[in-house]
């Protein structure tokens, strides 16, 4: 059976078909701000996305993804902790089955209710399957979402969300600016990670946002409604699908600020 968040597929047993679970550099991990390095030499995050590379929404069975057009420069990740420049690709989230969990990374132990993830590729290599297998190949961008006001830019996407309830559903969706769900202060913690799904590969240089975004308890609500199950399956409800802490095995975490 395939992976998944249950008992008997979830964030424990991933080991027995994708070794690198117990590697070095695995995905989420707990912050520690007082742990973390100030890098002076660390730059700004400079985020440009195109709206019209905007081509859809899916429900993948484990999370829900808006998926971008990266045949182009047109929507990049470039400075911040990075060389070069990275393609924005798609970007999902994870979340809880109720508000005291669902964020992947914790701060001092503090988890959040959800977490988004934009994730790029390195155009050094010739596409997203070939960069997710080197070292530098990607640069996924982590926002923290904080119970409050209600995220007039995340409702555009949960509005989609009756069209994708259950695994393999898509629909299309267009001209949405992904820098509108990014927190007004970019100041981040980075550190080399990992997928925090298998294939789960050592691949990611991880820039987690300190700020969170807004989200309100009925935008949560629309996300746990939501299937990991396929129409015409027994209804699972598609919340928990975030794998926890792992260890930090002698890695340093740097922060861009002060
Ligand atoms: N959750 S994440 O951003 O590390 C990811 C992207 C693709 C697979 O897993
Ligand atoms: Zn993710």
């Amino acid at each position: 059976h395939a992976w998944g968040y249950a008992a008997n597929n979830g964030p424990d047993k991933w080991v027995s078909n994708f070794p690198i679970a117990d590697g070095i550099r695995q995905s989420p991990i707990d912050i520690l701000p007082g742990g973390a390095s100030y890098d002076s030499g660390l730059k700004p995050l400079s985020l440009k996305y195109d709206p019209s590379n905007c081509l859809e929404i899916l429900n993948n069975g484990h999370s829900f993804q808006v998926t971008f057009a990266d045949d182009s420069d047109s929507s990049t990740l470039k400075e911040g902790p990075i060389s070069g420049v990275y393609r924005l690709k798609q970007f999902h989230f994870h979340w809880g089955a109720s508000d005291d969990k669902g964020s992947e990374h914790t701060v001092a132990g503090t988890k959040y209710p959800a977490e988004l993830h934009l994730v790029h590729w390195n155009t050094k290599y010739p596409s997203f399957g070939e960069a997710a297998s080197k070292p530098d190949g990607l640069a996924v961008v982590g926002v923290f979402l904080k119970i409050g006001d209600a995220n007039a830019s995340l409702q555009k996407v949960l509005d989609a969300f009756n069209d994708i309830r259950a695994k393999g559903k898509q629909t299309s969706f267009a001209d949405f600016d992904p820098s509108t769900l990014l927190p007004g202060c970019l100041d981040y913690w980075t550190y080399d990670g990992s997928l925090t799904t298998p294939p789960l590969l050592e691949s990611v240089t991880w820039i987690v946002c300190k700020e969170p975004i807004s989200v309100s308890c009925e935008q949560m609500a629309k996300f746990r409604s939501l299937l990991f199950s396929a129409e015409g399956e027994p209804e699972c409800c598609m919340v928990d699908n975030y794998r926890p802490p792992q260890p930090l095995k002698g890695r340093h975490v740097r922060a861009s600020f002060q």
